[in-house]
């Protein structure tokens, strides 16, 4: 039995009375990228700050890699990469620094000739003497990318990641987030730029108001709300979302598959084969 590198099970987070993400559930299976889309507020960044343990998880359960968030922090933590909507590097620590800070923290064997072609690819190269306080926006990107690829994370969450990038960064980028794919980590791809989700992502995740409102493929999406085959995420995202008086267009909580065991299973070793995501 294969479990998936990432299951959320019925994850909420309240900021005081305001639910931002509620009874969320889903898989990410080996080398598959998830698309996580929705308007803005809907709790996109919310649940991958809770996935990451940068806020603490108030209610539900997140396995990484076989390991309980909550239950074995470090081991959970170990396996994870993340690059926030807004990188912030160390003012003190030069690029170079920080990937090596990163590799020792995360063990990762023979890190330099690693780091040396991640700084290359993400055109940081001359700039690693740089302190982080030095860096332009793009490049506090580029030097995220380069902190999470060098750990070879099993799951890999990314929001917004293109913003900032220039045209030359957007296309390494794409291209650095297919191979991590091909190299079997499970990626959450959150994004605005739907053309990218749909360009990348395996699967969709489409939440609202901090509640999933769909999970599929495009072709399930289309099916769903008889979109024809033609039809892009644009149309598949403001029909699930439907206007902003609330309407949904059409319901497509139909198809949402059901991927992971239930709260509180005896078996704690996670779902049977016939109960898991892609694996
Ligand atoms: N630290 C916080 N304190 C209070 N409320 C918060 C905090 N962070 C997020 N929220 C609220 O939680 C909800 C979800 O916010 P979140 O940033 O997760 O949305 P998002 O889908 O990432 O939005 P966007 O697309 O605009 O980035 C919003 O109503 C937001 O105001």
């Amino acid at each position: 039995m294969t479990l998936p590198p990432l299951i959320c099970q019925s994850v909420s987070r309240r900021f005081e009375d305001r639910l931002a993400v509620n009874d969320l559930s889903f898989s990410v299976g080996r080398g598959e990228i998830l698309g996580l889309v929705g308007p803005n507020g809907a709790g996109k960044t919310t649940t991958l700050r809770s996935i990451a343990g940068v806020l603490p998880l108030q209610e539900g359960r997140v396995i990484i890699d076989g390991h309980d968030l909550a239950a074995e922090e470090m081991a959970a933590k170990r396996r994870l990469a993340y690059v926030p909507d807004d990188p912030a590097p160390f003012d003190v620590l030069t690029v170079a620094e920080h990937l090596e800070f990163t590799a020792r923290l995360f063990s990762v064997d023979d890190w330099q000739p690693k780091a040396e072609r991640l700084l290359e690819r993400f055109e940081l190269a001359d700039r690693a003497d740089a302190l982080g306080s030095e860096l332009s926006r793009g490049m506090r990107q580029k030097l995220s990318f380069c902190s999470a690829w060098i750990s070879e994370p099993a799951v890999c969450l990314l929001d917004e990641p293109l913003s900032g990038l220039d045209p030359r960064g957007i296309r390494s980028a794409r291209a650095a987030i297919q191979e991590l794919r091909d190299q079997g980590t499970a990626i959450v791809l959150s994004s605005h730029l739907l053309e990218l989700i749909q360009a990348l992502a395996d699967r969709i995740l489409i939440i609202d108001s901090g509640v999933k409102v769909f999970e599929g493929t495009l072709q399930d999406a289309r099916a769903s709300v008889s979109l024809s085959e033609n039809d892009s995420l644009e149309e598949i995202f403001f029909a699930a979302t439907g206007d902003r008086s609330g309407r949904r267009v059409a319901s497509l909580d139909d198809i949402s598959p059901a991927v992971i065991p239930p709260l509180g299973s005896d078996d704690e070793t996670g779902p049977r084969d016939d109960e898991t995501g892609p694996a």
